[in-house]
């Protein structure tokens, strides 16, 4: 008898990180059944994809969604419809809401109040304290824990490890790779002279590219030191990234569309306070060294540290407006307009959204079109051109600083487990959100 499935993407162009073709994709209960000519197989639906490209799911590991404490700005709904309507499929949450993701109590809350009220599957990182380092190595094994975060240079919350012995015994305490925001807190202390009242385009000159490479070097030495692995969130510099092509054994790391987009002065001077977050978008040198190293397979992941803030936190005179930028819904129209712009290839960035983080962070049967894999998709269309503008913006913040930018490439639909979330701009099955798996790579405890 013949095969029979759930739902077939008929006819797309497939992309992995290592290829791609034409092929029918066949999806039962949930996972890839079948990829190849599938001819007129049975199937509950089938959905005609020529033309389009259809792309494992895009995995956005870097998100601050702001529930609970702070559900003015966004709440795991507003965000997570943002991230389904923009083309990703999975969300990695950061620990600096109200209270601090600090706990195994905090977490629980998270995952249950995230349980089938997120339209994306999701994990919530722990945030690293003093107080709870002891405690870590249980922390990052328990279910909707994604990873450990340290925040080792201050930014918004007050989560904060800013020394070598603080970090060392973190890093001791952890098993799975630890995430780090990475500038040096000392320099950017003795810097505070250098923000120019009302003028974010100081931002840059107070936490300058040293502030970051002197971080990441020494993140890299205490990684070395205590045979730990780390993940570098939001690489701004071409010095980062060039010390870090050497230490490629023990350091994974990451870039946001923002800080490959954007241009120091110009977005300052376009977009005053709204271009400012951590660490800033600099000069062009160092958006030509991160391509450079986009390029090079020297960055692993693409996470848009969505970072949403309401238009009044914004409005504050620089510096007392708040750092970060919404991101989510944007970052795959963005990084498609430079793929076809010729910046990148379409299977880089299908490595840095999904196979690379699935490799960085030990996600289960995610990350991949194979036979056997959870059925996550994100169908793109390459040639369609579209406006970003606010009205499409689903983030409880309410803004962009892309609105009114034209891009070329556009998502198109949004597959979580098999089940159809997003097709061309509507929510066709809300909240089926669940929480991400993890290979069993863990020390024995
Ligand atoms: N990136 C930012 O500028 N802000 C982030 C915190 C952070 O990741 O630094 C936020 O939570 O607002």
């Amino acid at each position: 008898m013949a095969e029979t499935f759930d739902l077939i993407l008929k006819g797309g162009t497939v992309v992995n990180q290592d290829g791609e073709g034409v092929r029918d994709v066949g999806i039962r209960d949930g996972r890839f059944a079948a990829i190849g000519d599938l001819g007129f197989a049975a199937a509950g639906e089938v959905i005609d994809c020529r033309g389009l490209h259809v792309l494992p799911g895009v995995m956005d590991t870097h998100v601050h969604f702001r529930e609970p404490g702070l559900t003015q700005k966004e709440d795991l709904e507003t965000g997570s419809r943002g991230a389904v309507l923009g083309g990703v499929t999975l969300t990695f949450e950061m620990p600096n809401t109200i209270p601090t993701t600090t706990d195994a109590a905090a977490l629980a809350d998270k995952v249950s109040r995230a349980h089938h009220r997120m339209h994306c599957d999701f994990g919530f990182y722990v945030g690293a304290t003093r107080e709870n380092t002891k405690d870590l190595a249980e922390l990052e094994r328990l279910p909707g824990a994604c990873a450990i975060k340290v925040f080792a240079g201050s930014s918004t919350g007050s989560l904060l490890i800013e020394d070598d012995d603080g970090i060392r015994a973190v890093l001791k305490n952890v098993n799975r790779r630890v995430a780090f925001h990475s500038e040096d807190e000392y320099r950017l202390r003795e810097r505070m002279s250098f923000r120019i009242d009302n003028d974010p385009r100081s931002h840059p000159v107070w936490r300058d590219a040293q502030a970051a490479l002197m971080c990441t070097q020494r993140l890299v030495r205490l990684a070395r030191e205590t045979g730990k692995r780390i993940h570098v969130l939001h690489v701004t510099t071409k010095d980062e990234a060039e010390f870090l092509a050497g230490h490629k054994d023990v350091a994974s790391a990451e870039v946001t569309p923002a800080h490959v987009t954007l241009t120091a002065p110009d977005c300052y001077e376009r977009l005053g306070t709204l271009a400012q977050l951590n660490p800033p978008v600099r000069d062009a040198m160092h958006k030509a060294g991160l391509w450079h190293a986009l390029q090079q397979g020297i960055i692993d992941t693409c996470g848009s540290d969505h970072s949403p803030h309401t238009r009044e936190e914004k409005a504050h005179p620089y510096p007392k407006a708040h750092s970060g930028m919404p991101g989510v819904q944007t970052l795959v129209p963005l990084m498609l307009d430079h793929v076809n712009a010729g910046r990148l290839t379409l299977q880089r960035f299908v490595d840095l959204t999904s196979a690379g983080p699935a490799r960085i962070f030990g996600i289960a049967g995610k990350g991949r079109i194979a036979v056997g894999y959870d059925a996550d998709v994100t169908v793109v269309d390459m040639k369609r051109r579209e406006t970003i503008t606010e009205s499409w913006i689903a983030s409880r913040a309410g803004w962009s600083p892309y609105t009114g930018v034209s891009v070329k490439g556009w998502p198109i639909g949004t597959f979580v487990r098999g089940r159809q979330v997003m097709w061309d701009g509507t929510i066709v099955t809300a909240s089926s959100g669940e929480s991400v798996r993890f290979l069993e790579t863990l020390a024995p405890a």
